[in-house]
């Protein structure tokens, strides 16, 4: 009997894998206009829509009827000012698509020297992302550049993409180019792929294509963690996180950080817990920035709930619905970290 998502899980690899040398290769040529600003203020940078424009190309490819919830349009792309963008794209795109193939890749994914996108049928791939999720069927969660500040700062940032069937996510993969191979040694060899298929386990590879490692989240007491969080204020709340460090009398500071990475860290046994809590009414957080992260924890052994115990809801649609937050910690403390946030819920509130 084959292996439950072997194809899905190389195809993956492979698109995020070409993903990643794009966004690398983009991140030291960047110049000032090649980034936009999204209606809702967030930054997005040629490098987000190439990368889309890309794994869609790919995914469409081997799986031409799989629909994809992926986080950018092509919109504010074909306007007449954007022109120098499009070619930019078109160019950066070719670049990666036409990479001579590596081991276990076939050029009926549309990879491989001599494959060329003209730049409205790249468009349209990026256009392929508009699926709007849903509770039942088969789809994939792209998110091209997650952390585009990240990106912007030189700091983490990671391409995410995760097949999700009937609201669960089967498979996840996550590309991390400048994440330290070795967490002992961050000043080391950098570039991390970090693969999850359920009931499969967790692993870490290499970008460049070393064998993977297994991830499993090590024990901790509530005192030694260290809360991964995210960099941006905006994004979650620093204060509550340091109510619930000083409840659970924890010592060390948190570990900041942008992007799925956060997930990548702890599913290896970096910090302890995530605490993504929000940071005023209204924003909901989007599926492609969970699925694979939250399916690299608990194939390693972790929890991942909301603030208040319930699951993660992946069915429905582009949006995970009302944010009561996400919090990812290893399975023996994550219900310390869970009472220790309703403690400081109901000082807040004293
Ligand atoms: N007000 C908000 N609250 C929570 N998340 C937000 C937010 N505004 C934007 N985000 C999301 O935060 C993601 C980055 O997460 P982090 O802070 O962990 O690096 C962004 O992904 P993109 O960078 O892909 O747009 C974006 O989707
Ligand atoms: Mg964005
Ligand atoms: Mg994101
Ligand atoms: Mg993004």
């Amino acid at each position: 009997m084959s292996i439950p998502f072997a194809s899905e899980k190389h195809v993956a690899i492979a698109a995020v894998r070409r993903a990643c040398a794009l966004t690398d290769s983009v991140f030291n040529k960047l110049v000032k206009n090649e980034t936009l600003t999204k209606d809702d203020k967030s930054p997005v940078t040629v490098g987000d829509y190439s990368a889309q424009a890309v794994i869609n190309t790919i995914l469409s490819r081997a799986f031409p009827h799989d629909p994809i919830v992926g986080e950018e349009t092509s919109s504010d792309l074909r306007t007449s000012s954007a022109s120098s963008l499009r070619s930019r794209i078109t160019e950066l795109a070719n670049q990666a698509l036409g990479e001579d193939l590596a081991l276990g890749e076939m050029r009926e994914w549309g990879i491989g020297p001599r494959q060329v996108q003209t730049e409205e049928e790249l468009l349209d791939a990026i256009d392929r992302g508009s699926y709007g999720g849903g509770r039942s069927g088969r789809m994939w969660t792209l998110d091209p550049i997650d952390g585009t500040k990240g990106f912007l700062r030189g700091g983490q940032y990671a391409v995410c993409l995760a097949l999700i069937i009937d609201a669960q996510v089967e498979l996840g993969v996550i590309g991390c180019p400048n994440l330290p191979v070795d967490p002992s040694n961050p000043n080391g060899a950098r570039g991390c792929l970090f693969v999850a298929v359920r009931g499969q386990g967790s692993q870490q590879l290499t970008l460049s294509g070393s064998s993977p490692i297994p991830l499993s989240i090590p024990a901790i007491t509530p005192s030694n963690l260290s809360f991964l969080e995210s960099v941006e204020s905006a994004h979650s709340s620093h204060s509550f996180n340091s109510r619930v460090s000083k409840l659970l009398l924890v010592q060390k500071p948190p570990i900041r950080m942008d992007s799925q990475a956060k997930y990548c860290c702890l599913a290896r046994g970096e910090g302890g817990a995530y605490l993504r809590m929000p940071t005023g009414v209204g924003y909901r957080e989007k599926i492609w920035d969970h699925a694979p992260g939250s399916l690299l924890v608990t194939e390693a052994g972790g929890t991942i709930t909301d603030s208040r115990g319930e699951l993660l809801d992946f069915g429905l649609g582009r949006d995970l619905g009302e944010n009561f937050g996400v919090i990812a910690a290893g399975k023996d403390v994550h219900d310390d970290v869970l009472a220790a946030i309703k403690q400081a819920k109901l000082e807040e509130h004293e």
